[in-house]
């Protein structure tokens, strides 16, 4: 994997797209979901991807879990583990919350003595401390988005994809777990590649907004952000830039409209 050398501060690229497409079907059926994208994620980055709705934003990140096969270009993760988180909690019902956390430890071959130990200390990182013996069922949507963070950082992977995890979330429960996200992204030193909607949810979390064109989905921007952190959703400085962003999105899907 690249070492680039920019501005005499060495940064390594942990995910490399270059040109990539994905069409899905084939023949009369076939539809270009990405036409040709590129983008890198160095070591540490904060990346949020934001574009409307069907411009490939999720099957990017599908791509570059290995979840698909690219069309076309170059995808390279370095060989590095990414962890993938959704929605959707998607936990176990029938295990405890402890369990759900275990799991990936298990398929880790973490030993059975070792794995509620190594759970328990994931989930005093996403401040759940005391739930280990309960079920999905007795959190609120906004604990059970934690436990998915536990679980995936259980993975113990360099890279975390997040496809809209907080985007079913109230804004007072999804404002608390961007502060938890930004504080365990530091604490841990890890590479998030975020998907959503939200232009200002961008804006509070990311180093870099990259906007993707409506269906095929190309990039065509990449915003740097450079306010300081920890920053406020509602913040001028957020709520300006967002502003920005949001009159780029409006503009390219008029284009599209038209
Ligand atoms: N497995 C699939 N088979 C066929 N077409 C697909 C498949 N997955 C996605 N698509 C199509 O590819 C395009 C991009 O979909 P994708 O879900 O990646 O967009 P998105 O930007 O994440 O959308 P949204 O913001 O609405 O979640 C859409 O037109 C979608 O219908």
């Amino acid at each position: 994997m690249s070492i680039l050398e920019t501005t005499g501060v060495r940064t390594e690229s942990v995910v490399h797209i270059e040109n990539v497409s994905k069409t899905y079907g084939s023949g009369s059926n076939a539809l270009l979901a990405l036409d040709r994208v590129s983008l890198d994620v160095q070591r540490g980055e904060f990346v949020c991807l934001l574009g409307a709705s069907g411009c490939g934003k999720s099957t990017l990140l599908s791509l570059v879990a290995g979840l698909d096969r690219i069309s076309g270009g170059t995808l390279d993760t370095g060989g590095r583990k990414v962890a993938l988180m959704f929605q959707e909690a998607a936990l176990f019902p029938w295990l405890s919350v402890s369990g759900n956390v275990e799991l990936p430890l298990r398929l880790q071959g973490i030993g059975k003595a070792e794995r509620p130990k190594r759970a328990a200390e994931l989930l005093e990182v996403v401040r759940l401390g005391g739930f280990a013996d309960k079920r999905p069922h007795e959190l609120s949507g906004g604990m059970r988005q934690r436990v998915a963070l536990a679980r995936a950082l259980a993975q113990n992977a360099d890279v975390l994809l997040m496809d809209e995890p907080f985007g079913a979330l109230d804004a007072m429960t999804r404002d608390i777990l961007h502060d938890e996200l930004e504080r365990i992204w530091r604490e841990q030193n890890l590479t998030v590649l975020f998907v959503t909607h939200n232009v200002r949810e961008a804006v509070r979390l990311g180093d870099r907004v990259v906007l993707l064109s409506s269906r095929p989905g190309r990039v065509i921007e990449d915003f740097t952000i450079g306010h300081e952190r920890p920053r406020r959703i509602d913040s001028p400085e957020v709520s300006a830039q967002a502003g920005e962003i949001t009159d780029r999105l409006r503009a390219e899907v008029a284009r599209h409209a038209n």
